[in-house]
């Protein structure tokens, strides 16, 4: 009998076409609808590369206009998912309560069972405007210490600037807004990643848009996923940040705290990747951004944990940052709490999801691999 190859975590499987992105692990980029993505942070709003997902071409300006004065209308925070985030404790981890409005979202809308390209569309819209209020309103609500008012969202602010303004109440500087649209625009997309595989399973039973985004959530949350922004931002606390030490008084501490977890055998979160070896193509762009905050807010001793982690992995194990590395400081600096930094990927990434959503509902064949049983030999139950 020949023995089955079975394929562990479909790694180098090829199971679909997309024309959404691509990721060339050989010329180490990732394109957006054929355009690279560091091309499009350093020139387009969020609102724009959200359009060129959906749509697959950057929008006219009449196009923008339109896409922009939909996503103003649809900010604020909707009453019912307030009470509903009221109702949770208030240390639940915001990646539940995102989950849970996704799915309040949902249920409300009123074109839920609509399944129509044009529905579709309409629903990936709506939500990617209205996520942003339920982030916001999270991270208010925990430094609140339970339920309080939202921030208005300002029609006269673009998505970015008043995703900042609704968190924090007040106008992010210039050089914080732009670190934030390019975060958002080096999250957006990334093929056949576990989220959006994910999203792609739940749409291939010809389910909604809404379940497919509350699915790929779940599978976004994981510390081997998205949750590594997050898990970073741990590494970086559990070293310690001292915001008076010097830069390379912080880079040895954390050069040695690497190399002791690498010589205990530890994972270290923001590190690997599935796909790309030699480093994943977005790093160089964020790493750009996290500089221009840590020059912005005064805090060369990041720039020190950083380097000094970066550093002792490559020359231990030559295994490089993704991007959750350099986003997760970027994130801090900016005054989100660690546990909101996943959710921020959720804000972003809903854009790539729903692209995908429509992508796999328009050529459909429901997704059902085969397993190798390893169990028990038949056997019977006594009495039978
Ligand atoms: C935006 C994103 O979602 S990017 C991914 C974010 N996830 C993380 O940062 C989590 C940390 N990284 C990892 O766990 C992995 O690199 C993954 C899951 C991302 C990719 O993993 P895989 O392709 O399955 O590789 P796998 O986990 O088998 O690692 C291969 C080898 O490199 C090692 N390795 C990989 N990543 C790391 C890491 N972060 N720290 C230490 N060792 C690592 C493994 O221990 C393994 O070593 P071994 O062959 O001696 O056992
Ligand atoms: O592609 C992956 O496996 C993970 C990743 O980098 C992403 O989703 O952005």
């Amino acid at each position: 009998m020949t023995e089955t190859e079975i394929k562990k975590g479909l790694a180098g499987v090829v199971v679909d076409y997309t024309a959404v992105s691509k990721v060339n692990p050989e010329t180490n980029s990732l394109l957006y609808r054929g355009y690279p993505v560091q091309e499009l942070a350093a020139t387009q709003p969020f609102e724009a590369v959200a359009y060129l997902l959906w749509n697959g071409e950057l929008p006219t300006q009449g196009q923008l206009a339109e896409y922009t004065a939909h996503e103003r209308s649809h900010r604020a925070l909707d009453p019912k998912v307030k009470d509903t985030l009221d109702a949770l404790p208030v240390d639940c981890h915001p990646m539940d309560s995102v989950r849970t409005a996704v799915s309040i979202l949902g249920a409300a809308h009123p074109q839920a069972e609509d399944s129509s390209p044009e529905a579709e569309l309409e629903k990936a819209r709506t939500l990617f405007a209205q996520l942003p209020a339920v982030v916001a309103y999270e991270q208010r609500r925990r430094t609140a210490g339970g339920p309080t008012e939202p921030i208005e969202p300002r029609e006269d602010l673009d998505y970015s600037q008043n995703f900042l303004w609704m968190t924090f109440g007040e106008e992010a500087a210039p050089e914080v807004v732009d670190a934030f649209r390019v975060s958002m625009v080096l999250y957006a997309e990334h093929s056949f990643n576990a989220s959006t595989f994910t999203a792609r399973v739940i749409t291939s039973t010809l389910s909604d848009l809404h379940s497919a985004v509350t699915g790929a959530i779940g599978a976004l949350k994981g510390p081997l996923h998205g949750g590594a922004n997050e898990a970073v931002m741990h590494t970086f606390d559990e070293i310690g940040i001292r915001p008076d030490e010097s830069e390379q008084d912080a880079k040895d501490r954390a050069q040695a705290w690497m190399e002791d977890a690498l010589a205990q055998k530890k994972k270290v979160m923001g590190f690997g990747h599935r796909v790309y070896k030699h480093g994943d193509s977005r790093v160089p762009t964020m790493k750009k951004a996290l500089d221009a905050m840590i020059e912005h807010f005064g805090r060369h001793e990041i720039l020190g944990l950083y380097n000094g982690l970066e550093q002792a992995m490559d020359e231990a194990k030559q295994i490089k940052p993704n991007l959750d590395y350099p986003a997760g400081p970027t994130y801090h600096l900016m005054g989100f709490d660690t546990e909101l930094f996943t959710p921020l990927f959720i804000a972003a990434r809903v854009t790539g999801w729903t692209a995908h959503v429509v992508e796999q509902r328009a050529a459909n064949s429901l997704i059902r691999p085969l397993s190798e049983y390893n169990g028990p030999e038949e056997r019977h139950v006594p009495g039978a």
